[in-house]
């Protein structure tokens, strides 16, 4: 009995986007799916009561943090992720693969791993295929991911060729190092950086594996999006149709609208709540910073078509208040109001596919939020 089950629901006759559903250990959510990032076991300045009323049915958080910081020994004991952070909803945990290579630095590659310095304190540390997935386990999420290397970008054909290959060789590790397929699904990765030909060889090497999902990985790394919208059309219709595909660190509003209608079923990113702390919103005709003075005497709610609790308790010139005044409250309201935007943002492109209109959903969605169509 595999960890999770996937149920292509429709395909929308405009764009050919689909609408599904994922069944986890921990519940089922609709697809197209945005998940909150939540690093170091917590959505930063959300508790879960409060993820759960916005309607976040999944969240992700990252091995290399909870690897180096409190361990995931201690993660375990305490009743894995679920249980030391009181989530009893799905988890998704990436590998640690991208962080180490965008966080630490003093970096070593080889066949067997990566040796680094931990961004926290300096000290070296070596993170495996099989460390990655022993982590995983005792992380316990409903999804983990293959340990990989994205490679940067830009890098030449033979770096991208060799990465991508060695990603192929770990995911094979990784598989055989998974304690518990039957309670986590480990998904693969694919790589090739922008190169059509490596994207098509990595798509079939890591689908010749058998995962029961499958993750674009090295984008969203600096390339252009007319280069990751090419990459994707290359890449996922090499993918199974009856597995989730989930395309890695993407989150901007036209980015999610542009995935789905290439076929992607999950997303994340951590541009919603790392706006937010900064004072950026979006709104539904494109994005405001709140804490500007323009908004000093604007007693209108931060969206006025927005549903959330932060847009029906509080005005544009309460919110400004409390980020120059560097109130906590501000960070959070922010916060909030992102990922419900984001999250009521999937659940229109949800219902966009199910009456076949997605691309004039997303015609009139650039036109309203200022995005060149
Ligand atoms: N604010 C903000 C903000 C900060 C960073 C980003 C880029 C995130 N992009 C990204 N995350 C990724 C995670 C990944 N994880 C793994 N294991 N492999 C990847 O290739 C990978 C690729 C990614 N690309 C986007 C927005
Ligand atoms: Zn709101």
């Amino acid at each position: 009995m595999p960890a999770i089950r996937y149920e292509l629901i429709k395909t929308c006759k405009q764009s050919g986007a689909r609408l599904g559903r994922i069944h986890t250990p921990h519940g089922s959510f609709e697809t197209p799916v945005f998940m909150p990032v939540g690093t170091q076991a917590t959505v930063k300045g959300m508790s879960p009561d409060e993820l759960k009323e916005i309607d976040a049915h999944i969240i992700l958080s990252n091995t290399y943090h909870l690897f180096l910081r409190p361990g995931s020994e201690l993660v375990r004991d305490a009743g894995g992720l679920h249980g030391f952070m009181n989530w009893d909803r799905s988890i998704l945990t990436d590998s640690g693969g991208f962080q180490v290579f965008s966080l630490s630095d003093l970096r070593d590659i080889t066949e067997e791993g990566v040796t680094f310095r931990s961004h926290i304190d300096g000290s070296k540390k070596f993170m495996s295929p099989e460390i990655s997935i022993k982590t995983q386990n005792d992380l316990g999420a409903d999804i983990i991911m293959a340990f990989d290397e994205c490679a940067p970008y830009p890098c030449d054909f033979d770096y991208a060729r060799k990465s991508m290959e060695m990603t192929t060789r770990w995911a094979k590790r990784c598989k055989q190092a998974h304690a518990r397929p039957e309670d986590q699904a480990l998904f693969g990765i694919v790589q090739g950086s922008v190169y059509p030909e490596l994207r098509k060889e990595s798509a079939k090497q890591i689908t010749d594996l058998d995962f029961p999902g499958y993750a674009v990985g090295g984008l969203s790394v600096g390339e252009p999006g007319e280069v990751m919208k090419e990459m994707l059309e290359i890449t996922v219709p090499l993918l199974p149709a009856d597995k989730p595909r989930y395309l890695m660190g993407v989150g901007s509003p036209d980015y999610l609208i542009e995935g789905v209608i290439r076929g992607i079923d999950m997303f994340d990113c951590v541009l919603p709540t790392r706006i937010g702390r900064n004072g950026t919103v979006f709104t539904s005709s494109g994005r405001i910073i709140v804490r500007d003075a323009k908004y000093a005497r604007d007693f209108s709610p931060m969206d006025p078509e927005c549903d959330c609790y932060a847009c029906r308790n509080f005005t544009r010139a309460y919110i400004r208040h409390l980020f120059k005044t560097g109130e906590i409250l501000g960070l959070r309201l922010a916060t909030w109001h992102n990922l419900r935007f984001l999250i009521n943002l999937m659940s229109d492109i949800r219902q966009a596919i199910r009456e076949d209109r997605l691309l004039d959903f997303r015609k009139e969605f650039f036109t309203r939020f200022g995005y060149p169509l």
